[in-house]
C-alpha cells in the first residue's frame, strides 16, 4: 500500500491538493484543467475501449494524489457491473467482485441505482463501502452517463478525508462525461464495424441458398487465378445445371423449385471438402464449385459424385424426360493458370462441357481442359 504523499511521485510536489496549493490555488486549478485536457485527448483516441479506459485511470493516478481510480462498466441491462478497469494501489480485491456483481452491492452499486454522484467523506461510516485499500479515507463515485444511458461508474478513492472539494468533484464530474463520450464512441464504432461486416457478408452471399453469390465467386476466381499462377498449381471448376428446371417449376411450383435449389446447394457444400473450395450460385439454376489445386481428373470425379448424390436425393420431378427425380448436368474444366489465359477461359471451357452434357442427354458429367481458344 502506498498512500499519497508516502513514497509516490507526489511526495515533493507542492501542488497535490487544493489545501497544499494554498496561495498556489491557481496552480491546482491549472493542474485540474490540464488533467481534463489529457483525459479528453485519451477519450477521443477511439481505439480499443479497454485500452482507452485504462489510460484514463492511469492518467488520474499519475496526475493526482489519489490512491485508486477505476471505471466500472454496467451490462446492457444495467443490473450488473461486468468490467472494472483500475489503476492505483488496490491491495484487497474481493473475489466476489472479480466476475461482475449486482448493482445491489457496494457504494458503486448505490451510485448506479440512484443515478446520483456519491461523496463518502468517511468510508468507515458508510455501510456500502467495500475496501480495496485499508488507507483509503474518502471516496467519490460519479455516474458515467451518455444522454439517458448509464454506462457505469467512475470511482476515485483518496487517503485524505478532505480531498474531494467542490472544485475537485466538478472536475471528476467532467471526467465522467468524457469517459461516457469515449464509451459511446467505442460502442458506435463497434456497432458500425459489425453492421459493415454483416453488409459485406450479405453482399457476398446468395439470399435463396445462403451460399456465395456470383460476385463473391468472381472475386475468388480472380484471386485464386493470380495465386495459383504464381504457385504453378492447377485450378478446376465444376459447373452444375439442374435439368428441366422450367418444367419442374411449371409442374410443382416455384417454391418447390426454390427448395430443390437449396438442396442442390447443400449437396455441393458437402462435397466441397478442400479448405479453399468455394461453392457459389453461378446463375438461376446453376451452381459452381471452385476447386483450387485440383486437376481435371479430380474435379471430374467430384462432378460425378455430385451427379450421383443429386440422384440419390430423389427430389421428385414429375415432368422431367430424364428421370422421375431432379437430375443435374455437369461441366468440368481445369487449367494451370498463366498469363497466356484468363479466368474466362476456365469458365468458357466448363460452359462448353456443360452444353455438351445437356446435348448428350443430360444427367451426365463432361470434362474439358481449358483452351486459349475457348473464351
Ligand atoms: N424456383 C426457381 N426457379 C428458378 C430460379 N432461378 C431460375 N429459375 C428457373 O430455372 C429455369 C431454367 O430454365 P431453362 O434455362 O429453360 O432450362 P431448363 O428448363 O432447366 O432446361 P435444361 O437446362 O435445358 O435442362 C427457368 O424457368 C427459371 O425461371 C430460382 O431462384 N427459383
Amino acid at each position: 500500500m502506498s498512500p499519497e504523499g508516502d513514497g509516490n511521485q507526489h511526495d515533493h510536489d507542492p501542488v497535490t491538493t487544493p489545501a497544499a496549493a494554498g496561495a498556489g490555488a491557481s496552480a491546482w486549478q491549472a493542474r485540474l484543467t490540464g488533467l481534463l485536457a489529457e483525459v479528453s485527448r485519451e477519450a477521443l483516441e477511439g481505439e480499443d475501449l479497454e485500452a482507452v479506459l485504462r489510460r484514463i485511470v492511469e492518467c488520474l493516478v499519475r496526475n493526482l494524489p489519489v490512491a485508486i481510480a477505476s471505471i466500472i462498466l454496467l451490462d446492457d441491462e444495467g443490473t450488473h457491473f461486468m468490467q472494472e478497469v483500475w489503476a492505483g494501489d488496490v491491495e484487497l480485491f474481493p473475489q466476489e467482485l472479480a466476475h461482475g456483481w449486482p448493482v445491489s452491492v457496494g457504494a458503486a452499486g448505490r451510485c448506479a441505482r440512484t443515478g446520483e454522484a456519491q461523496l463518502i467523506n468517511d468510508v468507515d461510516t458508510d455501510p456500502d463501502y467495500i475496501s480495496g485499500n485499508s488507507a483509503v479515507r474518502s471516496e467519490y463515485l460519479v455516474p458515467i452517463r451518455h444522454r439517458t444511458r448509464l454506462h457505469g461508474v467512475l470511482n476515485i478513492e483518496s487517503t485524505r478525508a478532505d480531498f474531494f472539494s467542490e472544485e475537485t468533484r466538478s472536475v471528476f464530474d467532467a471526467i465522467a462525461g468524457q469517459v461516457a463520450g469515449a464509451i459511446h464512441l467505442a460502442r458506435v464504432v463497434g456497432e458500425l464495424e459489425s453492421a459493415n461486416r454483416k453488409l459485406e457478408q450479405l453482399s457476398m452471399s446468395d439470399g435463396l441458398t445462403g451460399i456465395a453469390n456470383r460476385r463473391c465467386f468472381d472475386q475468388r476466381l480472380s484471386a485464386e487465378w493470380e495465386w495459383l499462377a504464381g504457385e504453378g498449381r492447377e485450378l478446376a471448376l465444376v459447373l452444375a445445371d439442374a435439368d428441366a428446371f422450367k418444367p419442374l417449376n411449371d409442374a410443382h411450383g416455384h417454391l418447390y423449385g426454390d427448395e430443390c435449389l437449396r438442396e442442390l446447394a447443400r449437396i455441393c457444400m458437402r462435397l466441397a471438402d478442400g479448405t479453399d473450395d468455394l461453392v457459389a450460385r453461378f446463375g438461376g439454376e446453376e451452381l459452381v464449385l471452385l476447386l483450387p489445386g485440383r486437376d481435371l481428373a479430380a474435379a471430374q470425379e467430384l462432378g460425378e459424385r455430385l451427379r450421383r448424390d443429386v440422384e440419390a436425393a430423389a427430389m421428385p420431378h414429375a415432368q422431367s424426360q430424364v428421370a422421375p427425380h431432379v437430375t443435374v448436368s455437369v461441366g468440368v474444366s481445369a487449367v494451370r493458370p498463366s498469363k497466356a489465359m484468363s479466368p474466362d477461359h476456365l469458365i468458357a471451357a466448363a460452359d462448353r462441357a456443360l452444353y455438351m452434357a445437356k446435348a448428350r442427354g443430360r444427367n451426365r458429367v463432361i470434362a474439358l481442359e481449358a483452351d486459349p481458344k475457348d473464351a
